[in-house]
């Protein structure tokens, strides 16, 4: 399981162990991690031109003791200073090891401009410029220690112009990308977008959660040896999906294995039907039931012969393209007392499964059109809202999108790390809908029904584009490939 947590649990954990160590001892561990990481993007040290850019705290200090590490290597290391003071060991560090420190000037503290010596007032592009004298473009890599967890955004000014100087060469950002909210992952301003970002003792949320993760590149996590609680956030690994998915025992039949009745699909939307059904119809559970239109009945039942109609089942997956008969499909599936997945149309109804077992799986518009705001700004704060809509329904909430998040109040938040930008296809979610329906069924909870559902699909995804594009269908038929590759 990868575990991310927040600024303060990381804060109080650092507490503890700091006073348990030595000083300085925690940021040598940091230090060295750090060096070593930007050591394996060179390819060794020696020849290595890598720039700092040092702000005033210990992700400077952090920057700048790694940055000794290198030039001790053989890199020539320069060193931007950001900030008036900066980690005095760390600077004494990297001038002792023959690192060049060039200081850029600090904003007034009126934040409206500079305190430049003259009358003239420069950019912060041209001051940038001037103090630093030196050709960006001449660097392989550029180590942004300019804030990390005690960062607020947006970022100022200086620091917002040393990154536009530096644009293009690729970017290590320690701990995190400077400029995003940590705690939030959400952007306000210009930001770091790192190629890799080596971070201490666990992930923070901005790793993990969109936008801030898009710009966080490769997480390479350095233990530090910090005693965690209960994380923020948590994202399934290969060994914890394989451990929540059902097997089935020796003396299994089609019954006790689960069945799953879906009932979504219209005249007008039958594909819907056929993929909420290739969905369920994975194999995971034992059976699949199909209610609806006798037409689409009809297709479903000559693209999947072994689906049957309506009766007994464990669990309901109600609304892909379900048109005008959502509301009543999801008040029967209601009547049953079960376990449901809530998806497309049927969410314009989500209030009728309040407080009960269930799965609710909106993309940002529908989840916008829930709590009544913008798509836009469901995007901008996915982790915001997912949170506010399970609280709201006091169910599992899954918010889809690149990095999808599924939520349930007083558990951490489960963050889907698989897939490609090519699930973004028509139908793709139909077939997850299916998918966590066939789970519940199975008798996984709805927190890990969608979580480990959501897991499969993306990885079915990325199995089944190999690099290339692919529609909804191929996502069905991918899943017990990747199934059969978890459970051997
Ligand atoms: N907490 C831990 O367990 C450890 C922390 N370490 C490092 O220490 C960092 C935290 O250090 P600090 O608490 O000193 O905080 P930071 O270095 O993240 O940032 C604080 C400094 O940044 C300035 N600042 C804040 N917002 C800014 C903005 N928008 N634009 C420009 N400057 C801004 C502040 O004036 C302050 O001086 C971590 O991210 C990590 O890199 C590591 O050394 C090892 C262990
Ligand atoms: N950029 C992306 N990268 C990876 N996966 C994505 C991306 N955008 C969307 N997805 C995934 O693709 C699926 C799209 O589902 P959905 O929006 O419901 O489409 P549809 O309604 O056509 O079935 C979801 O599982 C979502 O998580
Ligand atoms: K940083």
């Amino acid at each position: 399981m990868i575990r991310a947590h927040t600024v303060e649990q990381v804060r109080a954990a650092e507490e503890t162990l700091l006073a348990e160590l030595p000083e300085g001892a925690l940021m040598q561990r940091a230090a060295h991690g750090l060096a070593h990481a930007v050591l394996d993007l060179l390819g060794g040290g020696y020849g290595g031109r890598v720039l700092l850019l040092v702000g005033s705290g210990d992700n400077g200090g952090d920057a700048l003791y790694a940055g000794a590490v290198l030039a001790r290597r053989g890199a020539y290391v320069e060193a931007w200073l950001l900030a008036e003071k900066v980690h005095p060991g760390g600077a004494d560090a990297l001038k002792r090891a023959g690192g060049t420190l060039r200081r850029l000037d600090t904003p007034s503290p009126s934040g409206s401009g500079y305190s430049t010596s003259g009358s003239a007032r420069w950019s912060s592009r041209e001051r940038a410029q001037r103090a630093t004298g030196s050709r960006p473009r001449s660097f392989d890599v550029v180590v942004d220690g300019i804030v990390g967890i005690g960062g607020r955004p947006p970022l100022r000014a200086d620091a917002a112009a040393a990154l536009e100087q530096v644009a293009g060469i690729p970017m290590v950002a320690v701990d995190t990308p400077s400029g995003v909210d940590v705690d939030s992952g959400e952007l306000a301003g210009p930001h770091v977008s790192a190629d890799v970002t080596v971070t201490f003792g666990t992930h923070k949320v901005a790793h993990l959660v969109d936008p801030a993760a898009l710009h966080s590149g490769v997480v390479h996590l350095v233990d530090i040896g910090l005693d965690l609680p209960a994380p923020a956030l948590e994202a399934l690994q290969p060994d914890d999906v394989a451990a929540l998915l059902p097997s089935p025992d020796p003396h299994a039949h089609k019954y006790t294995r689960g069945v799953v009745g879906v009932r979504a699909g219209s005249s007008t939307y039958p594909g819907a039907a056929l993929l909420s059904v290739a969905g369920a119809d994975c194999g995971l559970a034992g059976m699949v039931r199909y209610v609806g239109d006798p037409a689409v009945q009809e297709l479903v039942r000559a693209a999947h012969p072994e689906v049957v109609g309506d009766g007994r089942v464990q669990a309901w997956v109600v609304g892909s393209g379900a048109d005008d008969g959502a509301k009543d499909s999801l008040r029967t599936a209601l009547t049953d007392d079960l376990p449901l997945v809530v998806d497309a149309d049927a969410l314009a109804f989500a209030d009728l499964v309040t407080g009960l077992p269930a799965v609710l799986t909106p993309h940002a518009g529908e989840l916008a059109g829930m709590l009544g705001v913008d798509r836009a700004d469901v995007e901008a704060r996915p982790l915001h809202h997912v949170r506010e809509a399970a609280e709201l329904y006091r169910t599992t909430v899954l918010l889809k999108g690149r990095h999808s998040l599924v939520a349930e109040p007083g558990r951490p938040v489960r963050v889907t790390t698989t897939g490609t930008p090519w699930l973004a296809t028509a139908g793709a979610g139909d077939v997850l809908g299916g998918v966590i329906g066939a789970l519940l069924a199975t008798g996984l909870t709805p927190y890990d029904a969608a979580s480990v559902g959501s897991w499969l699909h993306g990885a079915a995804a990325t199995y089944a584009s190999q690099g290339g594009p692919i529609v909804a269908g191929d996502v069905a038929r991918a899943l017990p490939v990747v199934v059969a590759s978890l459970t051997r």
